[in-house]
């Protein structure tokens, strides 16, 4: 008899390893990848601890260093940060199988980074939404359940693609498959550029949501995602009562203001009360994923004509915090709110 080839997850930190611990759980034959060797050694002898208010388990889950690797594989789920994409897929591609895939697993458009470098037919996108943090080696918090979407880039209901959303049910079973994953991913562009917003402070996420005063900049980067979104011609699709089609260009803005209240009350349920941001920023005191992820908006939004002001200044003031220059405060916040109001008042 022989083993099944296991399901490489490239990146085992709050995502990766989260998925990696349930579907080794399940007894699906999985094996994780990465570049934190104290975490490997926690993950394959003492085991990975999930914690937090979904369950608390420990599993034993098989991983090694890029560097311990060995063999091709069909399937990779893909879930480093976006500015470790491009070293990751050097490293993945060689033992990337002639007919696999890599499924990113991650925020932002890393499909179109990972299509040019594996092959587009050799991609698949997923739209993740639920929130965990990692907290040590082998230490994870599954913080809250959200949208896992599994879909291929030109829509199509592919075999692979409806085993991978099998297998994502396996971890959530209100995974969906979808024909339109550039809508989630658009989607989840209009909530991560909110949520790199609320990073600029301390402040809990629902905290920044619920406050009327910083409103017009949740409102200014909702639409300004929106305008770049429909100028690429996407039909962005959300999560929960989050529908980022509220913010397409024209609409009015009554339905934007209840869809960040929405965003208040369903960041006040989580275990994981930051964001990823912040806590690259005040914990982990490094880089963001500032620039692939929302940087791109700005660049795409140039090549459609479209101008992203209030995108580029919060690009400015994360990129002050990440060297040094500004403090993570609601000063910083104002920064922006300030500009927001100007713009509001000149209209
Ligand atoms: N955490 C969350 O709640 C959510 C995250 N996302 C997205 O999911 C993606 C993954 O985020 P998250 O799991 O939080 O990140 P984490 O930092 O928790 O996990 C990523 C892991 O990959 C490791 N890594 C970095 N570079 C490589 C490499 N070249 N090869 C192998 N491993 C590597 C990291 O090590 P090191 O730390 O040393 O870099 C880390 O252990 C991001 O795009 C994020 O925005 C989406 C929704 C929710
Ligand atoms: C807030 C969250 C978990 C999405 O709900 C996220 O995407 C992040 O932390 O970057």
């Amino acid at each position: 008899m022989t083993t099944p080839e296991p399901i490489l997850i490239w990146g085992a930190g709050a995502i990766g390893g989260t998925i990696g611990a349930y579907w080794a759980r399940a007894g699906i034959p999985v094996l994780l990848v990465d570049i934190v060797p104290e975490h490997v050694e926690a993950c394959r002898t003492t085991g990975l601890a999930i914690s937090g208010p979904i369950e608390e388990f420990r599993q034993v889950v098989p991983s090694v260093t890029p560097a311990e690797l060995t063999g091709t594989y069909s399937r990779i789920v893909l879930a480093v940060k976006a500015g470790a994409t491009a070293e990751a897929l050097v490293a993945l591609k060689p033992h990337l199988a002639a007919e696999g895939f890599v499924l990113s697993a991650q925020n932002g458009l890393n499909e179109l980074a990972i299509a040019a470098h594996v092959g587009k037919a050799r991609t698949i996108g997923c739209f993740v939404n639920f929130g965990a943090d990692w907290h040590g080696p082998g230490d994870i918090l599954y913080g809250n359940r959200g949208a896992v979407v599994v879909g291929e880039l030109d829509g199509a209901l592919t075999q692979r693609a409806r085993e991978m959303h099998q297998l994502m049910r396996v971890f959530d079973a209100d995974s969906i498959l979808t024909d339109n994953i550039w809508g989630y991913l658009w989607g989840k562009l209009a909530y991560g550029a909110m949520l790199f917003g609320t990073a600029l402070t301390d402040d809990a996420m629902s905290t920044n949501f619920a406050d009327p005063a910083r409103r017009p900049v949740w409102l200014a980067l909702g639409r300004e995602v929106g305008a770049v979104t429909a100028a690429r011609g996407v039909i962005p699709l959300g999560f929960g009562e989050f529908d980022p089609k509220v913010f397409a260009p024209g609409q009015p803005e009554g339905p934007q203001i209840a869809a960040i209240a929405w965003l208040a009350d369903y960041t006040s349920k989580t275990a994981k009360t930051h964001s990823g941001i912040w806590r690259d920023l005040a914990v982990r005191k490094r880089k963001t994923e500032v620039d692939p992820q929302i940087g791109i908006i700005a660049k795409l939004g140039r090549e459609a004509g479209v101008a992203t002001p209030t995108v580029e200044t919060l690009v400015a003031l994360i990129h002050d915090i990440e060297d040094g220059k500004r403090p993570l405060s609601l000063a910083t916040l104002k920064v922006l709110i300030d500009q927001c109001r100007s713009v509001s008042t000149t209209a």
